[in-house]
């Protein structure tokens, strides 16, 4: 391998493998550190971990676990694959890890850019916006782990590394590579570099070659397969067919309209917090009632942000989380059992959730159902997977996905 990258939620990973696929490198996504080698010949990996709300401790241990494990494949540069949003908390866990990752690899300066601007996360003058909109103004500010209520990254960062944050402004990164490498600081530091389009996010990518250790959402990957020569594919995909289901645990707003299209025209069960933390509904109880259905039922718990406020107020956050986590990773597993092979999945933790209740290892990556959404399969094995982040593709997502699973489209 060439090129490593350790992910911070399992959407995410996803993302960034499509990225790659796209640019020509063959690339697997492997959930958790493997205990073994990885085989066949591969250009990239990426680690896909839950380490975005993880304790700081645990997140820098798997982390650096994942970084060793690249190492010994060979990788010659680590990617730290953050959200395009930057979510995170004042603890971290963006900053302690990449300190961290930055100390094993002898990085002396780290840049950091999580630009994605065809789905329009563009990062200006060290500002982030989401379209037209701040990222403390974008819904964002109301996420249900990672609420993230300041904009400038620069300071977002600060907050959360002893490291000192610099920074490459948009005009800078206009002029090409050779101009953002002759403006990064003499002394170590974290650098946020501007990037509003491809072509800086191409530039920056250009610009990183020499460096061990970059951080970005997947758009900082766009340039680096050329960097080794490779050029641009589109990944192969063997349709599956078979039952599907629909699982929804993100509250972010574009999943929620997603999910209003979806149960105006298919059988829909909502899961509240209410009933999971109780235990009044159970993955058995869901089970039953997704195989009762015809269709392409939807199982989901996202509600508006209100609703989850009040919810993590009665219950606490990590409560009514783990509750609503281990319902979907129980439903996935029981659902594959009786035979079900697609399912799309909403959610960065809840698509963590589901994948670990799969005891998938390794997911094979295929065409994109939407910007930063492949569909995938679970090596070994006939299921599809669409990993949906909350805030991806377009009101028709599910029924896109389903379809291309079985090849349609
Ligand atoms: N009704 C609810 N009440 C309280 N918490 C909820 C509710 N529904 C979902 N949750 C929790 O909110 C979190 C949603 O996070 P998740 O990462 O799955 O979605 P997302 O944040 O929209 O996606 P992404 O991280 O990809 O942007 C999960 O931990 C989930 O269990
Ligand atoms: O970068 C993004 O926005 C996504 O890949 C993601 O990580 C959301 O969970």
């Amino acid at each position: 391998m060439k090129i490593g990258v350790i992910a911070d939620d399992f959407t995410g990973a996803s993302d960034i493998a499509l990225t790659l696929a796209e640019a020509g490198f063959r690339v697997a996504q492997f959930i958790g550190v493997p205990d073994d080698p990885a085989e066949g010949s591969l250009d990239a990996g990426v680690v896909a971990l839950k380490s975005r709300t993880a304790p700081v401790e645990e997140a820098v241990r798997d982390s650096l676990a994942a970084c060793d494990w690249l190492l010994a494949q060979g990788c010659q540069q680590i990617v730290s694959k953050v959200c395009s949003t930057f979510d995170s908390t004042p603890e971290g866990n963006i900053g302690p890890v990449l300190e961290a990752l930055a100390e094993r690899l002898g990085a002396r300066h780290v840049l950091v850019c999580p630009a994605f601007p065809e789905n329009g996360r563009a990062v200006y003058q060290g500002h982030l916006f989401v379209g037209d909109r701040l990222l403390n103004e974008s819904g964002m500010q109301d996420h249900p782990l990672t609420p993230m209520t300041d904009a400038d990254l620069r300071r977002v960062l600060a907050a959360q590394t002893t490291w000192p944050v610099a920074h490459v402004p948009a005009q800078v990164v206009a002029q090409g590579s050779e101009a953002i490498v002759a403006a990064l600081p003499e002394a170590r530091a974290m650098v946020i570099v501007d990037a509003i389009r491809d072509a800086d996010l191409f530039a920056i990518g250009q610009a990183a070659r020499g460096q061990v250790l970059i951080c970005g959402g997947s758009g900082i990957a766009l340039g680096l397969p050329a960097n080794h020569g490779a050029t641009p594919a589109q990944p192969g995909w063997q349709p599956v067919t078979g039952p599907g289901v629909v699982l929804s645990g993100s509250c972010s707003r574009a999943t929620r309209a997603q999910v209003a299209r979806y149960a105006a025209a298919h059988p829909a069960f909502e899961v509240t917090a209410e009933a999971a933390v109780a235990g009044a509904v159970t993955a058995a109880t869901l089970a039953e009632w997704v195989v009762a259905q015809d269709g392409v039922p939807l199982v989901y718990s996202s509600a508006d942000p209100q609703v989850v406020q009040a919810a993590q107020e009665t219950y606490g956050r990590e409560v009514a989380a783990h509750a609503i986590e281990g319902l979907f990773s129980q439903l996935a597993a029981a659902l594959v059992e009786q035979g079900y092979s697609r399912i799309v999945v909403a959610g960065g933790e809840t698509s963590g959730a589901v994948v670990s209740g799969l005891k998938a290892g390794v997911l094979n990556i295929g065409p994109r159902i939407a910007p930063g959404v492949p569909v995938v399969r679970i090596e070994g094995r006939d299921v599809a997977l669409a990993l949906k982040s909350g805030n991806f593709g377009d009101e028709d997502f599910f029924e896109t996905a389903l379809a291309l699973m079985e090849g349609r489209g």
